[in-house]
């Protein structure tokens, strides 16, 4: 099957659509570059110095001992019969040899750490930068992307650090070095074997860029491989329930062609550049044996020169074909680099004054003080919204889809700040205050759980790291999830896979109640599941809730009437306004929208 043919087939899957974001070849970027070899500051005291002495060390002697075999050897030891001159030169080469050896074998281990060492340092960075990014950072982008150049485009570096560098460097030496060497053995036979060398140039520059943007393009349908496989393997189970795995597997062979053709391609394309470097210094050693036959024969250089410069043709082609292949490396490193630092220049939009307080002894006292708030330009999500929340009370908040319910809450724990206004917690205008001491005194329970791998315990116990097992349990048995822990085979120590798949959704709500007692907040905030629990499970978890909201100031996200009902304060939004506030009673009196909100889930019940 080809790709066209694949192409076409595929035409249908318009619903499997993956932005190829992979830009993968950027123009040489001085700056870029700089901010880069920044990296390696650390480093300059041991890591960098030592590998560029082993690596001028070693390059050194490979251009010394060609001469030493060519004229001393050959010309002088040999041709005069000198035979201490010439035991003297064995044992010197040999002593070469092995220094060259040695330093060869420190430059690769040296160069290796480097490289791993920034690597290290860069992803360490990325990743602690990137975890204290605001909302609207991850609003915007999937954690598919943030992942790719946390791994790959981090990755893609390794290779300019661990090699790239060092052999630029070698290179540009090895390569000056053996044209000046060879211009001053004999500049005629010099500029013969060098005539080549713009048109190689030329032409191995043009193969390796064709060559370049084939592997580009194999790059590109792996990335779109891999988010058809994510996606697939992450939605298997809707995939399986609707029948669509015929539809999922034709997509998935049409991309798996896809990556086969364009891999073969760049293979065969690859595969003609080996053999033309061969061809190339196959016609050098050609216009040597010709050309410097002449010389020898007409005496215009001796047969050590001769031989001399045989080595020196052996050895020009590798740092060529070499230099093309950092120039790669380069290229690829300017698009990871200009990603990379397009999340490192991301600044919080969330930001901590310098000289911000601390909350001593928070009351959980909450005030919106004509808070006006959007997250983009375009739509307002709250229209200038004053209300309080007094310490200890439990706030419902209740309202349609879309109405502005965790918008609200979301203020609360000053994951974005209002555009009008502000929020305070005990007369504090948020935004004057420490986020860390404003977020370890709130606790979110969301509607879906986030549960990490792990066991039962150490997801518990991520409430407060410091918490003793005792405690952990303590937690659990007051919210009643201690009777489903203990009956899984290992009790706390069971592990559970990241999303918690082995436990039901009401488990997974009890495990997050009693990491949020745990954590004892201030604050509460809780975004009540709507799913349909059984009412057994419905009735522990309304005990449960009870001993969580002893003593904190609750806001619950509401769905179900019977927490709603117990609320001592009531908000029903809508399009981001207050319509009416107050306790069940007083708005049930009112007959407004709460009213009507209620009749309809006692209607649907009625109906089922
Ligand atoms: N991260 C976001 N970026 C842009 N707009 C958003 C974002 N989150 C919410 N919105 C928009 O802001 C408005 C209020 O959303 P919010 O999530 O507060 O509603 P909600 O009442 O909590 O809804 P639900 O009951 O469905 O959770 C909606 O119009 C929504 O589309």
């Amino acid at each position: 099957m080809t790709a066209k043919q694949t192409k076409k087939q595929a035409s249908h899957l318009n619903r499997f659509y993956y932005p190829l974001d992979q830009q993968v070849e950027k123009p040489f970027n001085w700056k870029q570059m700089l901010r880069l070899l920044f990296y390696l500051k650390p480093y300059t005291k041991n890591l960098l110095p030592g590998a560029i002495i082993a690596m001028l060390v070693s390059t050194i002697i490979r251009l010394v001992v060609p001469i030493l075999i060519g004229t001393w050897v050959i010309d002088k030891a040999i041709g005069e019969s000198n035979v201490s001159l010439l035991t003297y030169l064995i044992i010197t080469i040999s002593v070469l040899y092995l220094l060259s050896y040695v330093a060869n074998t420190l430059r690769i281990r040296w160069v290796n750490i480097l490289g791993q060492r920034v690597i290290h340092d860069l992803r360490k960075g990325l990743f602690s930068h990137v975890q204290r990014l605001s909302h609207n950072f991850f609003d915007k982008r999937s954690a598919g992307s943030i992942l790719v150049r946390i791994l790959n485009d981090v990755n893609s570096l390794q290779e300019l650090f661990t090699n790239g560098i060092i052999n630029l460097l070698m290179d540009i030496i090895m390569l000056s070095g053996i044209i000046i060497i060879l211009f001053v053995l004999s500049p005629p036979l010099a500029l013969a074997v060098l005539i080549i060398l713009p048109i190689m140039f030329f032409i191995s520059t043009k193969m390796r860029r064709n060559i370049r943007r084939s592997w580009q393009n194999v790059r590109i349908q792996k990335s779109r491989m891999n988010s058809h496989l994510n996606e697939s393997m992450q939605g298997i189970r809707i995939t399986q329930s609707f029948s669509q795995e015929k539809e999922n597997t034709e997509f998935f062979n049409g991309v798996n062609t896809d990556n086969y053709e364009n891999e073969r391609i760049a293979m065969k394309k690859s595969a003609y550049f080996g053999p033309f470097v061969e061809m190339s210094n196959a016609i050098g050693t050609v216009i040597l044996i010709s050309f410097g036959a002449h010389l020898i024969l007409t005496d215009q250089i001796g047969i050590g020169v001769f031989v001399s410069f045989a080595f020196y043709l052996g050895m020009f082609w590798e740092p060529i074909s070499r230099l093309g292949q950092i120039y790669n490396q380069l290229l690829v490193a300017m698009a990871s680099s200009e990603r990379i630092f397009e999340f490192l220049d991301e600044e919080p939009n969330v930001e901590e004054k310098k000289d911000a307080k601390v909350f001593k002894d928070m009351k959980g006292h909450i005030v919106f003080d004509k808070v006006q708030f959007s997250y983009n330009e375009d739509r307002v999500a709250l229209h200038e919204i004053s209300l309080e929340m007094k310490p200890g009370q439990t706030v419902a908040l209740v309202g349609h889809t879309g109405s502005g319910k965790s918008t609200i809450a979301n203020l609360i724990s000053r994951f974005y700040d209002p555009t009008k206004g502000a929020v305070k917690i005990d007369g504090h205008d948020l935004r004057d205050m420490k986020l860390d001491s404003l977020r370890t005194n709130i606790s979110v329970v969301l509607q879906d759980t986030f549960i990490f791998s792990g066991t039962i315990m150490e997801n518990i116990r991520f409430g407060r790291p410091g918490a003793s097992d005792q405690e952990v349990m303590e937690a659990a048995k007051v919210v009643g999830a201690d009777e489903f822990i203990s009956r899984l085979s290992n009790g706390y120590e069971t592990e559970v896979e990241e999303r918690g798949n082995i436990l039901s959704a009401g488990e997974r709500q009890l495990l997050s109640f009693a990491r949020a007692l745990l954590a004892d907040p201030r604050i509460l905030i809780l975004d009540e599941a709507t799913a349909s629990i059984d009412t057994e499970t419905e009735i522990k978890i309304q005990t449960a809730l009870k001993k969580l909201l002893e003593g904190r100031t609750a806001i619950m996200i509401a769905h179900r009437l019977s927490t709603i009902r117990e609320a001592d304060n009531i908000i029903v939004l809508e399009h981001g306004r207050i319509l009416e506030q107050g306790n069940h009673d007083t708005l049930m009196k009112q007959k407004g929208e709460y009213y009507e909100l209620v009749k309809s889930q006692f209607d649907m019940l009625d109906a089922l």
